[in-house]
């Protein structure tokens, strides 16, 4: 296995979207991964997506989704590893869990940057993507995350943006932003050409 510091050098990191549903994970998730691919591989990891497959047959119960998220996480882990920029978009509710991640990450060297997409529920109500706030009011939907089940916002996330107050663009330049900051993107191409 090779050091944390050559890992760091292909610049392998993962990028945590998390907030309710229809909050906007996988729309930014998808704004933000053509800028991150300059020059490395990028790999989403979308809720939906992930169980569909990899989490297949895990329902909304605390227990499966701490395992879906920390299934998620490991294969976060293991692209980062790899030098790829992991983005993942699942609701992942629980700040415990979350943090676990956060620290299998770190404690590789691998940097972890939490996006937390907040999203007014009244917002999320009118947007209603899929029908399941609506469900989930009339009281058909039970464990639904911030209708009939818990969301633990993160504390100290890295970037904190408002799809109720900020266009899809804004939001994606915020988090590309502090990539930047970070080190973990080159620069705007305008600024490299200048
Ligand atoms: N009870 C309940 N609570 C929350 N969400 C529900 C539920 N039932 C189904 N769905 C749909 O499943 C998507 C969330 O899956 P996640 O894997 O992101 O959730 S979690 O991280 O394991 O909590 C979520 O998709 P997104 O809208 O993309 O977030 C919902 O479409
Ligand atoms: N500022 C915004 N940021 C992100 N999504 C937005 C914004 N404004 C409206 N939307 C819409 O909200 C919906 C968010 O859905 P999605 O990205 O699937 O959310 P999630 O992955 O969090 O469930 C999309 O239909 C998107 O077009």
């Amino acid at each position: 296995m090779s050091p944390p510091s050559s890992r760091a050098a292909r610049g392998g990191f993962v990028l945590w979207f998390t907030g309710l549903s229809g909050a906007g994970k996988s729309t930014l998730s998808r704004a933000v991964a053509p800028a991150l691919g300059a020059d490395r591989h990028v790999e989403i990891l979308d809720g939906d997506e992930v169980r569909t497959h990899l989490s297949r047959g895990l329902g909304f119960s605390r227990e499966d989704r701490d395992v879906n998220v920390r299934r998620i996480g490991f294969v976060a882990r293991l692209l980062a590893r790899a030098g790829a920029a992991a983005v993942t978009a699942a609701i992942s509710p629980y700040r415990e869990t979350r943090d676990e991640v956060r620290q299998a990450c770190e404690a590789e060297g691998i940097p972890f940057v939490e996006v937390h997409v907040q999203a007014r529920l009244e917002t999320l109500v009118a947007r209603d993507v899929k029908g399941l706030y609506a469900r989930a009011l009339a009281g058909e939907l039970p464990h639904f995350t911030g209708v009939s089940d818990p969301y633990e916002p993160p504390l100290t996330p890295e970037v904190a943006v408002s799809s109720d107050a900020d266009e899809v663009a804004r939001s994606a330049e915020a988090v590309l932003a502090h990539l930047r900051a970070r080190g973990l993107l080159g620069p705007r191409p305008e600024a490299r050409a200048s």
